[in-house]
């Protein structure tokens, strides 16, 4: 594969806060040994993620293949990241379908994970609804009307 795309990302100024070994400590894959759609890869390093955290590199791998999985990892570790990038990769941007539903508990969290799908799916064409309540359910039907491929919902208890 031609590396030529990577000299175009835009890429955010790194990071310089210490990190620990709660996402250091990495068996060393990269982004690209999970074989991920090249558009998802751009969407991955213009968040500035380089490699993947250890959370994202048990869980992705593991559900590129369809298996379920039931995971923790402390807070901040990459966890959002670890079911998004699988759920986009499996996602066909021209099936005008949800084809991904992302349950949550507080609507901040619904706020917080649907710009996580948007920054990592920038350059997938896909479109992300969240139903936070506060809208009518008239709203939320109209919106269904138009394409949406990710939905992010709150569940309560
Ligand atoms: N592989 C990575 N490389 C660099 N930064 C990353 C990587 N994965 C996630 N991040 C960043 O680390 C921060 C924490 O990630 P995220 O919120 O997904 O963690 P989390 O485990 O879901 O946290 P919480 O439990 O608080 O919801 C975010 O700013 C995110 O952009």
């Amino acid at each position: 594969m031609s590396e030529d795309w990577k000299t175009e990302l835009n890429l955010p100024k790194k990071d310089g806060r210490p990190q620990t070994d709660d996402v250091l400590g990495t068996k060393g894959n990269t982004f690209e040994s999970f074989h991920l759609k090249r558009e998802l890869l751009m969407g991955i390093f213009e968040a500035g993620f380089e490699k993947p955290s250890p959370i994202q590199e048990e869980a992705i791998p593991v559900a590129l293949m369809g298996r379920d999985i039931l995971a923790r990892a402390k807070n901040g570790t990459g966890k959002t990241a670890a079911f998004v990038i699988p759920a986009l990769e499996k996602l066909k941007p021209k099936l005008d379908k949800i084809q991904a539903l992302i349950l949550v508990p507080t609507r901040e969290l619904a706020l917080q994970t649907s710009q996580v799908v948007k920054t990592l799916g920038s350059h997938l064409g896909i479109q992300v609804m969240v139903t936070t309540g506060g809208t009518s359910l008239r709203d939320d039907i109209l919106r269904l009307h138009d394409p949406v491929h990710v939905l992010v919902d709150v569940r309560h208890g």
